[in-house]
């Protein structure tokens, strides 16, 4: 049995880990962490995710009964991500991160983090895209030099992050393969430029609207034919049950930073 402690357990993404947690047959709800302005703070999280096993409230992780946790799950905000991964260093606990929108410096302080404790970062926890993430890989290298990228991705109206981090790792593992620095050929905007598109380049669109899930389409695109690989995610709970695979697979793991092909032992 894993025992979980989760951040940001009233967010979209922890109220499906709370469900996927108490679902999972080796897992259970140790924590379900909020802030206290929240206010969920302090009622009891089983009519809440409709459980009638679990008998925790919703609670302040600064209060938790560490040694009653194994590993901690965090799907936040960069600035509160920083924040529980000082606590879980602070106690040794393994995490699983799926918070987006990372700079360069919040990511260096993670990986700063994984010389102490156990880490899997994923900035998507589903199957199905861990798999896009080699296929467009084998694109890339397979395809003629003289074809167009281009990566879109849709969203809810809520995302604060754009180009998703899903979007992004797609680009990355792209770039990787074509022997290319993603910072060095991403393209986010075409608003103020008026030319063609240039090789070597990655194009970002984005689209925001109502209660989409996530989709994300790698587009190869050259004279007389066009390549779509596509990934749409109908719930939340394929992340959920993804992050809940991680933890259990996390808490045997020496101190590292880990990703979800690891955890599916696609490397
Ligand atoms: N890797 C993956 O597979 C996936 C990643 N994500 C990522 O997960 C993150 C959360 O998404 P989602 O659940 O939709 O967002 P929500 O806005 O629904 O939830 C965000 C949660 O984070 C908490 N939070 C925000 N700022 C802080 C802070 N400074 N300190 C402590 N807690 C904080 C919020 O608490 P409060 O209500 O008090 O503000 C809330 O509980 C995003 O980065 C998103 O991109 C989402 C889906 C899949
Ligand atoms: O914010 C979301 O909702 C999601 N965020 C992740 C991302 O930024 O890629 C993963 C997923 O697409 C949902």
């Amino acid at each position: 049995m894993i025992r979980i402690g989760v951040f940001g357990a009233n967010g979209r993404m922890g109220q499906a880990l709370l469900q996927a947690t108490e679902k999972a047959t080796q897992s259970q709800i140790a924590g379900a962490f909020v802030r206290p302005s929240s206010t969920f703070y302090q009622i009891s999280v089983g009519p809440i995710i409709g459980s009638t096993a679990c008998q925790l409230a919703f609670s302040d992780y600064q209060h938790a009964e560490t040694d009653a946790i194994d590993v901690l799950i965090d799907f936040t905000l960069p600035q509160g991500m920083l924040t529980h991964l000082e606590f879980a260093v602070a106690h040794k606990l393994p995490m699983v991160i799926g918070t987006t929108g990372l700079s360069a410096d919040e990511f260096a302080k993670l990986q700063q983090a994984a010389k102490t404790i156990p880490i899997v970062f994923s900035r998507n926890f589903s199957v199905g895209i861990n798999l896009l993430l080699n296929l467009v890989q084998t694109a890339a290298k397979t395809l003629s030099d003289d074809i167009d990228i281009e990566v879109f991705e849709a969203h809810h109206r809520h995302k604060i992050d754009a180009p998703s981090g899903t979007a992004l790792a797609i680009g990355e593992a792209i770039a990787k393969a074509k022997g290319w620095q993603h910072d060095e050929v991403a393209r986010y905007d075409r608003h103020h430029d008026h030319e063609e598109k240039s090789q070597n380049e990655i194009g970002y669109s984005v689209l925001r609207a109502g209660d989409i899930v996530g989709e994300h389409t790698a587009y190869f695109a050259s004279m007389g034919e066009r390549l779509e690989i596509t990934h749409k995610a109908s719930s939340r709970m394929t992340f959920a049950q993804g992050a809940v695979r991680a933890a259990a697979w996390l808490k045997n793991q020496p101190a590292g930073l880990y990703d979800m092909q690891d955890v599916l032992g696609f490397k």
